[in-house]
């Protein structure tokens, strides 16, 4: 049992200054609550000065690596836990991109529960960005049905040069399979389309929506503020009630030389057409970055890197939009699309919390499951991390 006092506590929404008190879930938040009362030891941690936050939700991580799009030299590296604890990322969902012949579904699930026995929360998408998708079990259906950490499919590309080119239908098909596979299982059963710069962007999802029975719930497109037109695009999906996900700003893409339209300007753009509650951002972490020139050819590559959630979100605090509300990307919307008890400080809901620095937004702690994945600065132990 353990009880963070003394922070002021955004749930996201601020609700002043309280106390927590929480095992692997959140018991009570009420002001000046007693430690000494309770007849079991409690583990007292003195918030004074910290901003209590829900854990971050991070919807699309190539949590194996991922990239190769330029030969096996550009294959990019797997992820460190430690950079999802020092950025606030508590939830993870994993996938594979391009490359989904040497990066494999065993393996994806593999360090999906490394990172969970480490002290994350995380689930998988089955598939990889190739239509008919790899699977675990040879069903998209099965897949989300039988194995526990599968949560939907993806990232399944469309309009994009390295897509398998999928038809309406397959697609279509995809979406259905999802759709029953969480129903039985009672999961989210998402798709999540990786949509590329081609003229198409999401058609196919509106296609879906206008003509076939399946709730718009099931679509979620990411990578959608890659440029403005896919933007406008996706708001205007967002006005039919769908969810689309922005990549986040990379901290190395941000200097005022490159600035063009980002998912900052995105961000503040849903917030002015009040559709801020259909947006979430992911890291695409460890997943490739690429940049190609008009023959197809890549001319560079990055990797993504988790701490990109965080930052986006303080760039967005910067120029205006209030803590609380900035939050919401990765707190509340996430956890509505995945249908999880989490990204919120509710009594009853999961114990992923971050502490933050009230003048500078570092982040100072993170709680997981209840558990201190870094205290003060200082990470857990953690294997092979020295
Ligand atoms: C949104 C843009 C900037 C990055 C995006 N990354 C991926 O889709 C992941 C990558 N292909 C991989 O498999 O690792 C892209 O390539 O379009
Ligand atoms: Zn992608
Ligand atoms: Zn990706």
């Amino acid at each position: 049992m353990r009880i963070i006092k003394n922070a002021k506590i955004f749930a996201p929404k601020y609700v002043g200054k309280a106390d927590v008190i929480f095992h692997n879930r959140i018991i009570h938040i009420s002001k000046d609550i007693n430690p000494f009362f309770f007849p079991f030891e409690v583990e007292i941690y003195d918030a004074s000065g910290l901003l209590l936050l829900p854990g971050l939700i991070d919807p699309h991580v190539h949590i194996t690596g991922g990239g190769g799009e330029g030969g096996f030299e550009t294959r990019t590296p797997e992820l460190k836990i430690s950079d999802c604890i020092k950025n606030g990322i508590t939830t993870v969902i994993g996938c594979l991109g391009t490359d989904g012949v040497t990066r494999s579904l065993e393996n994806l699930y593999a360090k999906a529960k490394s990172l969970e026995n480490e002290g994350l929360s995380t689930f998988i998408y089955t598939g990889s960005y190739r239509v008919p998708p790899v699977t675990f079990t040879g069903s998209v259906v099965k897949d989300i049905v039988l194995i526990d950490k599968v949560i939907g499919v993806g990232e399944i590309a469309i309009s994009d040069h390295r897509s398998s080119q999928p038809t309406f239908e397959e697609i279509l098909r995809i979406v259905a399979d999802a759709r029953v596979g969480g129903m039985i299982s009672g999961k989210a059963g998402i798709v999540n389309f990786h949509v590329g710069a081609g003229k198409r962007g999401i058609d196919y999802l509106f296609e879906i929506i206008k003509n076939t029975e399946i709730p718009i719930h099931h679509l979620y497109p990411t990578h959608m503020s890659r440029n403005e037109r896919l933007f406008e695009q996706g708001l205007e999906f967002a006005t039919k009630g769908g969810m689309i996900d922005l990549t986040a700003l990379q901290p190395e893409n941000d200097e005022p030389s490159k600035r063009e339209f980002n998912t900052v300007d995105a961000i503040l753009k849903a917030y002015e057409n009040k559709l801020l509650e259909n947006i979430t951002i992911s890291s695409d972490g460890q997943g490739s970055l690429p940049k190609f020139d008009e023959m197809g050819t890549v001319v560079g590559l990055s990797v993504g890197s988790v701490s990109s959630v965080w930052y986006t979100i303080r760039k967005v605090v910067e120029r205006g939009l209030p803590l609380e509300k900035a939050i919401e990307v990765s707190t509340i919307n996430p956890a509505k699309v995945f249908k999880l008890s989490k990204g919120r400080i509710e009594k009853g809901y999961d114990a992923d919390f971050i502490l933050v620095n009230e003048e500078n937004l570092e982040i100072v702690s993170v709680v997981s499951k209840g558990e201190f994945l870094m205290k003060d600065g200082v990470l857990k132990n953690l294997n092979f991390e020295f």
